[in-house]
C-alpha cells in the first residue's frame, strides 16, 4: 500500500491546472489507501510547536484538575478523557491514552441546542492554563480552513462546484483533539496498542503526530503498514461519513497506534465534520447514471451519534441500559 505525500501549495495559488493536478492526486489517494500526507500547508512550525507544548502542559496537570473537566460531565462530548475511557476496538481492553476534545463553543441557550442535536454545546476548558481557550480556538479555525481547502480539492476532482462544501460549515461539528499515550513498560504487550483498530467517523481527519511513530494503516490484505512521522506534514484520512457520502468511492481505512517501544507519545487529530443538519446523501457524480445510491440519506449529526454510541465505553453502557 502506498501512502503518498502530496504538496498542496498549488491549492492556494491561482493556477487552475496546478489545482486540478493536486485535486486528482488527492482523489486517487482517497480511492485507494484512503490515507495521504500533505506538505505545503499554511500551518506554521511555530504554531505546531506551540500546540504541542499546550498539549503537554495540559496533560501534565494534576489528575484532579483534569477531572474537573471530565468528558463524562459533558452532554456534548467535550473535555478530558481518562486513560482507557475510549475503546476503539470493542474486542480489546480500553485504549492506553488520555484525551482532550474541544469544538465549536456554543452557549447552552443557543438556538441550535436541543435534544435533537445533542452534539452542540459548550466546551470545557481547564482554568489552570492561561489563555488556553483563545489558543485552542485560534488553532481550531485554522485547521478547519485547511480541512475545507482539502474538501474543495475533492469537489474539484469530482467535477462539482469547488465551493460545494463551503456552506456546510457554519456551525461545524468538527473536533480538535489532543492525545497523550503515556509511557509504559515494554513488557506490557497489551498496552503496545495505544489506540485500537478503528476507522474514523467524520469526513476527513487531519492528524499531527510527534516523532515517536506508531500509526499503522491496514491494507486490503489485513496487513498493518507503518505511517511514520514526516516532519512538517499532516496525515489525512477519509472517515466513514465521507465514504458513505461518496457512495464508497472514497475509502475509510482502518488504522491503529501500535507502539511497542513504550515511549510516551503525543498526537493531535482534527476531525473535519460539517454542520449537524448537513444532508449526507450521495454526492453528485458518485453514482453511475441510473444507479441507486448504496446508502439512504442521513444528517451528519445523526451519523456521528450513531458512531459515538458504538465506541465510548461509558456511552455504550448508557445506551445498553436505555435499551433493556
Ligand atoms: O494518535 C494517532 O496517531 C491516531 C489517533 C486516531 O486514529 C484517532 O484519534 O482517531
Ligand atoms: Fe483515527
Amino acid at each position: 500500500m502506498n501512502i503518498p505525500l502530496i504538496d498542496i501549495a498549488p491549492l492556494y495559488q491561482d493556477n487552475p491546472t496546478g489545482k486540478l493536478s493536486v485535486a486528482n492526486a488527492i482523489d486517487h489517494a482517497c480511492q485507494h489507501s484512503g490515507f495521504f500526507y500533505i506538505q505545503g500547508h499554511p500551518i506554521s512550525r511555530e504554531r505546531i510547536a506551540a500546540m504541542r507544548q499546550l498539549a503537554q502542559d495540559f496533560f501534565a496537570l494534576p489528575a484532579a484538575e483534569k477531572l474537573k473537566i471530565n468528558i463524562q460531565l459533558s452532554a456534548n462530548h467535550r473535555g478530558y478523557g481518562e486513560t482507557a475511557a475510549e475503546q476503539l476496538d470493542p474486542s480489546q481492553p480500553g485504549d492506553w491514552k488520555e484525551s482532550y476534545d474541544m469544538g465549536l463553543n456554543l452557549p447552552v441557550d443557543h438556538e441550535l441546542i436541543g435534544p435533537e442535536r445533542p452534539l452542540y454545546g459548550p466546551n470545557q476548558y481547564p482554568t489552570a492554563i492561561p489563555d488556553f481557550q483563545r489558543r485552542m480556538e485560534t488553532h481550531y479555525w485554522d485547521m478547519l480552513a485547511l480541512g475545507k481547502k482539502i474538501l474543495s480539492a475533492l469537489a474539484l476532482a469530482l467535477g462539482i462546484d469547488e465551493t460545494f462544501f463551503d456552506n456546510k460549515f457554519d456551525h461545524p461539528l468538527s473536533v480538535l483533539r489532543f492525545l497523550h499515550y503515556p509511557s509504559r513498560p515494554t513488557t506490557d504487550k497489551q498496552a503496545a496498542i495505544g489506540a485500537g483498530a478503528h476507522s474514523d467517523y467524520g469526513c476527513i481527519t487531519i492528524l499531527w503526530q510527534d516523532e515517536i511513530g506508531g500509526l499503522q494503516v491496514q491494507d486490503v490484505n489485513g496487513r498493518w503498514i507503518d505511517a511514520p512521522p514526516i516532519a512538517n506534514t499532516f496525515v489525512i484520512n477519509i472517515g466513514n461519513m465521507m465514504a458513505r457520502w461518496s457512495n464508497d468511492r472514497y475509502k475509510s481505512t482502518p488504522h491503529r497506534v501500535y507502539n511497542p517501544s513504550g515511549a510516551e507519545r503525543y498526537s493531535m487529530p482534527f476531525f473535519v465534520e460539517p454542520d449537524f443538519d448537513t444532508d449526507v446523501s450521495c454526492l453528485p457524480n458518485c453514482a453511475a447514471a441510473g444507479d441507486t445510491p448504496k446508502y439512504a440519506p442521513i444528517s451528519a449529526g445523526d451519523w456521528m451519534i450513531y458512531c459515538f454510541n458504538n465506541t465510548y465505553a461509558y456511552r455504550a453502557e448508557e445506551y445498553q441500559q436505555e435499551e433493556t
